[in-house]
């Protein structure tokens, strides 16, 4: 197996929508193809990447320096001893000269070339990716569906609670029981005024929803905030503060006796660690969210897995953020928690196959080799194109 081709583009997955932090009037998302001389059906196999959402691009770091390292290392660095894409070695060479710390775009650039290799080296065996994952990483006996729940409910120009509350009822009639909305872009009272219209639309059962804060709050504000929901019982309190800020996270999580999600924002080994050794998480209650396309993929992401279990913590804790077919399968094979899904936003790269069905907020896997993008026509012909 040798890699022959490498091709790197940008698609935008702009729209209107805000959450506490950020808009989304720009974003945008690395995509990759890297194409190999196996051939089949008379055409190369060809494995494909992307960066997940909220991360912008980073077609610079992967032209001058992940691209280059992967294209010029000789194929049999590459390699395990029975030919195959070893992927901790090709990890290896795409971060040679890189200094530790200070992830950042970096994580994000090596992250879609590591799930184009996983994309590429499954359907090399002609197998779907969680299957490869399981017999490489876990029992042999993945989970054959996957909890999912609809994040959404984003601020908007215009929206109203009536409009949020439409949305909401779109996910319970997609199948799925839990959803999730922003938080911390309105003062106090309105965001209450939002949860319980969101709340009345599950029957007033506040267990079914998530809130996102998007890092946005400083301690006192998370507090006030964690006193006036607590009593709603919720699904979980997400990434409350800065994501770096392990302090406020441990302050707030001795004071909000309900779950607490985060780690969307952190991009490697390193800072998923300090999280769990500073952050105040708690194994029984909270959920872990990195992102395996943002934080240096799967190969950062199985390292992470195995630091969690020496703390004590189960795989079940984890809820990749993204809602990305990668980290679908991811769930499946490693037994994970579950997997965020995007039935609205982000398009063309967000969400699952066009033909997965949501059912009490579970989905199935398919059996299409790699990851398949292949089943969700739209994002494939963008990156169909990427090597026409
Ligand atoms: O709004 C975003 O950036 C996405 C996000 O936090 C999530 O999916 O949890
Ligand atoms: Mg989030």
């Amino acid at each position: 197996m040798k890699i022959t081709n490498v091709y790197e583009g940008v698609v935008p997955i702009s729209s209107s929508i805000r959450n506490a932090w950020i808009d989304f009037s720009s974003m945008d998302c690395s995509i990759v193809a890297i194409e190999s001389d196996v051939i089949r059906d008379g055409r190369p196999v060809v494995g494909y990447g992307f960066n997940s959402n909220g991360r912008y691009s980073a077609g610079e770091i992967l032209r001058r320096r992940v691209l280059p390292r992967l294209l010029e290392a000789e194929p049999g660095r590459l390699l395990d001893e029975q030919g195959g894409l070893d992927h901790a070695k090709a990890w290896d060479v795409m971060m040679r000269n890189e200094k530790p710390g200070g992830h950042g775009e970096r994580s994000v650039a090596v992250g879609v070339v590591d799930m184009a290799l996983f994309d590429l080296a499954s359907k090399i065996e002609g197998k779907p990716l969680y299957r490869y994952l399981s017999e490489r990483y876990g029992d042999g006996q993945p989970d054959d569906s996957v909890f999912v729940y609809a994040a959404g409910g984003y601020y908007a120009p215009g929206k109203t609670l009536t409009d949020l509350q439409n949305e909401m009822r779109g996910f319970l009639d997609l199948g799925y029981d839990v959803v999730k909305m922003k938080i911390g872009g309105a003062d106090l009272a309105e965001d209450l005024r939002r949860i319980e219209a969101v709340i009345d639309v599950l029957d007033g059962d506040g267990s079914r929803l998530a809130v996102d804060v998007n890092g946005r709050f400083d301690l006192d504000t998370a507090l006030e905030y964690g006193r006036a929901i607590e009593p709603y019982g919720l699904f979980w309190y997400e990434e409350i503060g800065d994501p770096l800020d392990y302090h406020l996270n441990a302050t707030v999580a001795e004071h909000y006796t309900g779950s607490i999600a985060t780690g969307e924002n952190l991009f490697s080994l390193q800072d998923a660690r300090n999280l769990i050794r500073y952050g105040g998480l708690r194994p029984d209650r909270d959920t872990i969210q990195v992102d395996p396309a943002l934080s240096y993929g799967l190969v950062e992401y199985l390292r992470i897995q195995d630091m969690l279990r020496q703390h004590g913590w189960s795989s079940r804790r984890c809820i990749p953020h993204g809602g990305h077919q990668f980290s679908l399968h991811i769930a499946a094979a490693l037994k994970l928690g579950g997997n965020e899904s995007y039935p609205g936003e982000f398009q063309p790269t967000g969400g699952f196959a066009d033909d997965a069905v949501v059912e009490k907020s579970r989905v199935g896997l398919t059996d299409t080799p790699g990851i398949g993008f292949e089943s969700k026509a739209a994002f494939y012909k963008v990156l169909r194109a990427l090597h026409s």
